[in-house]
């Protein structure tokens, strides 16, 4: 079983993963895990801290020589800020200020963000900073690192993964090109991530005008991965559909709200007959669907077209100019804490959501083909596909 834990606050010293079930013989360049962690620092919108942060992973078990050995995978990517912080996040009680901490409390929760419900959950609501330092989304960095090892697996096997921005705040991209190389290559030269470039341009007006009324925006993106046979997840029980463990993984990522598959919600008003996608067969005896609005699931199973979600963001809860807040050590109301935020993460959130899904493949692209070395793997799967031509 593919499994994987992280840990790590976010002004701590840094953030830490161990993966465990990942198979021996697969190629892990550091290059290609830094390559995406900096994308997911490098959106249009972002904060203070991105400029701070210039994330690298130190692979520190589990590869020898560049190679995977079977043995767990411990990544580990280091905090920048952290030096800023020492005195007020250090385990050490010799190196922790207790003055210094109480300068820097979070006692004025942010309407949006875990302080309050995670204040009250732990008993942090004294100083909500020990509810904010884990439920920040700096830990998705280390989240990235796990998703690009299972990323690099999966494209072993001919897999592909893009994302791309559909709509930040009011502004949606009206425009797509039409194949996939394209779509990826548009997107990922946009600042916001969107491969219209007319509607690029408005979205990064819409996240300026944001900033400068210290407020937030969330947005749309949608994440396809091309090249997945048929037959990967199952219908036979409910936490082993591929939609649902994808949905839990991309739910997972702070600020995520809502996830769909395919048409999704888009299709709600659609009639059955314009919804489905029919089953067609060339002379040669090949079979083939014109259309893929099921987004390359059915019962929860890949059914070989490209797999499509898309996953709606909401817009960032510490605002420039804050909500009402109450402060928990007075009990009067005021303004909520505001130190510095992001404006929009719609792009990083795209990123992040390419790793996690690419993750959620990889743990049941190695439950269908099992094996404990590439080698075994790569076998299995080249019969399978032997198998699946001959329908
Ligand atoms: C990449 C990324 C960066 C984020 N940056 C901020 C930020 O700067 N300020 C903030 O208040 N929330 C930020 N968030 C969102 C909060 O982490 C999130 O809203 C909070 O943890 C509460 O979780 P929930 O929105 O899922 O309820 C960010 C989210 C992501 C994915
Ligand atoms: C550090 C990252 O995102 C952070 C996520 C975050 C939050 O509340 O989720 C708050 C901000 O952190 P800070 O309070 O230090 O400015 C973001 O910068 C990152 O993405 O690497």
């Amino acid at each position: 079983m593919l499994r994987f834990l992280t840990a790590g606050e976010s002004h701590g010293p840094a953030l830490t993963a161990i993966i465990e079930g990942f198979p021996a013989g697969v190629e892990v360049p550091t290059e290609k895990i830094n390559a995406q962690l900096k994308r997911r620092q490098s959106g249009y919108g972002r904060g203070g801290r991105m400029k701070i942060e210039k994330d690298k992973v130190k692979i520190l078990s589990g590869v020898r020589g560049g190679l995977t050995l079977g043995s767990p995978i411990a990544l580990q990517i280091t905090n920048l800020d952290w030096k800023n912080w020492r005195e007020v996040m250090s385990s050490d009680p010799d190196e922790y200020a207790a003055e210094k901490a109480a300068d820097r409390a979070l006692t004025r929760p942010r309407p949006g963000h875990a302080d309050l419900a995670g204040g009250f959950k732990y008993g942090h609501y004294e100083d909500m900073r020990s509810v904010l330092e884990r439920a920040s989304a700096r830990e998705t960095a280390v989240r990235v690192a796990v998703g690009t090892v299972g990323r690099i697996l999966i494209e072993s096997l001919g897999c592909s993964i893009l994302s791309h921005v559909v709509q930040i705040g009011r502004v949606e991209s009206a425009d797509y090109p039409a194949s996939y190389t394209e779509l990826a290559d548009q997107a990922s030269s946009s600042p916001v991530g969107c491969a219209d470039p007319a509607a690029a341009s408005a979205m990064m007006e819409e996240i300026d005008g944001a900033a400068k009324s210290g407020d937030t925006l969330g947005g749309v993106f949608e994440v396809i991965c091309t090249g997945l046979p048929p037959g990967i997840g199952s219908y036979v029980h409910w936490d082993r559909r591929l939609d649902s463990r994808m949905a839990a993984a991309v739910l997972g990522i702070p600020s995520v709200k809502g996830v769909d598959f395919g048409l999704g919600f888009r299709g709600a008003g659609v009639l059955g007959s314009r919804y489905h996608d029919e089953i067609r067969c060339t002379p040669q005896g090949k079979l083939y669907r014109p259309t893929n609005r099921a987004g390359g699931l059915e019962g929860g199973v890949s059914n070989g077209e490209p797999l499509v979600l898309r996953a709606v963001v909401k817009p960032i809860p510490t605002l420039g100019r804050p909500l009402a807040s109450v402060d928990l050590k007075t009990k009067e109301e005021s303004l909520a804490a505001f130190e510095r935020s992001d404006t929009c993460i719609v792009p990083a959130a795209a990123v992040i959501t390419e790793a996690v899904v690419a993750w959620e493949i990889a743990a049941a692209v190695l439950e269908k083909f099992g094996g404990d070395t590439l080698t075994e793997i790569k076998e299995h799967y080249q019969r399978y596909l032997a198998y699946i031509r001959q329908f």
